[in-house]
């Protein structure tokens, strides 16, 4: 576990942190531009001189009034968006450089490595002649490789297109299950935070607004406004159970069967989809007649009104699901807390990005 009680005075900005971050999965950090994510890293690091207060991996305290690690003796390792990997150098040779300056915590091997990332076919060449999605995968391997007791990462793929980013994630979600080196996440993009982390916080003006387990902040209506109204929805786990002969793939859900665009993956896999509140419509009676696939039993939880819109928390079966519809009709249709009800979500609606693998954390001692 590493604990954070740190103040940090710009003049124009103020970094209070207080916080816990657990030292397994991915954790992220998420807010708007400004709000102090990369400072907080960088106070993590020791990079940060005037930053005052206490951080501690655990026993070992990394700075308090007396003393201060330096960033190279506190076994963190970085990916940053510029990749920054040796231009002299093969890919083989860059990671033999970090695996024989690596920490002497416990890690992945080289071959775990190579495996996880894929990086066998990439070992002979240079930086400059990979893309800019391969470059990534072999940064995020040479960090690795320095054995670190938890990886920082910001903002690793803002710099790759949609299409780059769609290749990288599966990747990452392979290493946040089989490597088990803990990772702190910085990222804009709730896209990618939702695909990959198991736990989130939330940050805005130098202070950490919400923390807590990625599924359980996402279906709370109390964290809205700091997601953006774009950007709220709730994460259910699915199992896909066929593949149906006209394209569309079928997945069971805690409350029955839901329908999605074709979606690559093993039947049987367990996934995560995120559901945005704006692709959520309600009904009291289970429609007829109706072109929507999936409709869900679910029951409300709690209405959050805010002006012409208002925010619906609903429970179908284990799952939490979030609705953004009109105040007028939460009211036309007599919405209240413990009301029985449909969740209509639009096959279409979910995007592939949407779709991740549920996290299946290994510990990180197993390595
Ligand atoms: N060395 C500095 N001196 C003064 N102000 C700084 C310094 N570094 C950062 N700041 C200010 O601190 C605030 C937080 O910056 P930070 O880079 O941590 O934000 P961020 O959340 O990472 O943003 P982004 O998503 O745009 O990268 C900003 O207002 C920034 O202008």
């Amino acid at each position: 576990m590493l604990n954070v009680d740190i103040t940090l005075n710009y003049k124009d900005f103020a970094l209070n942190i207080a916080q816990s971050f657990p030292a397994s999965g991915v954790t992220a950090l998420f807010g708007r531009s400004g709000s102090g994510k990369s400072t907080l890293l960088r106070v993590i690091a020791g990079l940060e001189l005037n930053a005052t207060g206490r951080i501690a991996w655990g026993d070992d305290v990394w700075q308090d009034a007396r003393h201060r690690t330096p960033p190279h003796k506190r076994g963190l390792g970085y990916v940053f968006q510029d990749t920054r990997l040796f231009p002299h150098l093969t890919v083989a040779q860059n990671l033999s450089y970090a695996d024989k300056r690596a920490q002497n915590h416990p890690g992945p091997s080289m071959d775990d490595v190579i495996t996880a990332l894929d990086l066998a076919p990439l070992l002979p060449r240079h930086p400059a002649t990979l893309s800019g999605g391969e470059q990534s995968r072999c940064a995020i391997g040479r960090a690795l490789l320095t054995r670190p007791r938890m990886l920082l990462m910001d903002e690793p793929l803002a710099a790759l297109d949609a299409t780059r980013k769609a290749e990288i994630l599966p990747y990452l979600e392979r290493l946040r299950d089989n490597i088990g080196t803990p990772i702190l996440y910085v990222s804009h993009q709730m896209a990618e935070v939702t695909r990959l982390a198991n736990h989130l916080m939330l940050i805005d003006k130098g202070q950490i607004t919400h923390a807590g387990p990625l599924e359980t902040l996402l279906a709370d209506p109390a964290t809205a406004p700091a997601l953006g109204a774009r950007d709220v929805g709730a994460v259910i786990t699915a199992t896909l159970t066929a593949q149906d002969s006209d394209g569309l793939s079928r997945l069971t859900c805690a409350t029955g069967p839901i329908y999605l665009p074709h979606i690559d993956a093993p039947l049987g896999a367990r996934l995560r989809i995120r559901i945005l509140a704006q692709d959520v419509i309600i009904a009291r009676t289970a429609p007829t007649g109706l072109s929507a696939l999936n409709i869900l039993p679910a029951t409300v939880t709690s209405l959050h009104p805010d002006g012409a819109s208002t925010l619906v928390q609903l429970h179908a079966g284990t799952d939490q699901i979030l609705a953004r519809i009109t105040t007028r009709s939460a009211t036309a249709l007599a919405l209240a807390p413990g009301t029985p009800c449909f969740a209509i979500l639009k096959t279409a609606a979910v995007a592939p990005a949407h779709i991740g693998d549920q996290p299946n954390l290994v510990p990180h001692t197993k390595l």
